[in-house]
């Protein structure tokens, strides 16, 4: 069972409901930050606070879902110890794990099916960092 911290703004509203219940059906822990409805909203508002918790290790892993995944990962990456990866394949998501150890993972949702979006998520949760000469490359990330 893993602590899933899930967010996002208005555009991936209905994708965040469709993940969390089937996270949950799969028995793991998740802390929706918002939003709460598809009104519009500022996805800083809602993406900070989960950032922070990830990059604090509150949780195993965040997902952020907008429309283009593209705010959502700025936002997250201000944050030294996240690593959000913007996928929209699921081998993408594979690779994100076992290459850079991404702990969020952004879904566009306006780009992506319902059923990718579920396979990135089961793929970023299941795969192992790799480690090796990518935990060096990984370790050069911070800011120099
Ligand atoms: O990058 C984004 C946020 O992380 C998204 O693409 C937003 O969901 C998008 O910009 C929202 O656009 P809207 O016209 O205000 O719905």
């Amino acid at each position: 069972m893993l602590k899933i911290a899930i967010g996002g703004d208005h555009a991936g509203f209905e994708y965040k409901k469709l993940l969390t219940s089937l996270l949950e059906e799969k028995g793991h822990s998740v802390k929706d930050f918002g939003p709460f409805s598809d009104a519009s909203v500022d996805y800083p508002d809602h993406v900070h606070p989960l950032a922070k918790a990830i990059n604090e290790k509150e949780f195993d892993f965040g997902i952020l879902i907008c429309g283009s995944g593209n705010g959502v990962a700025m936002t997250a990456n201000k944050y030294p110890q996240v690593r959000a990866a913007l996928c929209w394949l699921p081998e993408l998501a594979k690779l994100a794990r076992e290459h850079n150890n991404a702990n969020i993972l952004c879904i566009p949702a306006r780009f992506v099916s319902e059923e990718t979006a579920a396979e990135m998520v089961k793929l970023f949760l299941e795969t192992a960092f790799e480690g090796g000469r990518h935990a060096n490359r990984v370790n050069k990330i911070a800011c120099q």
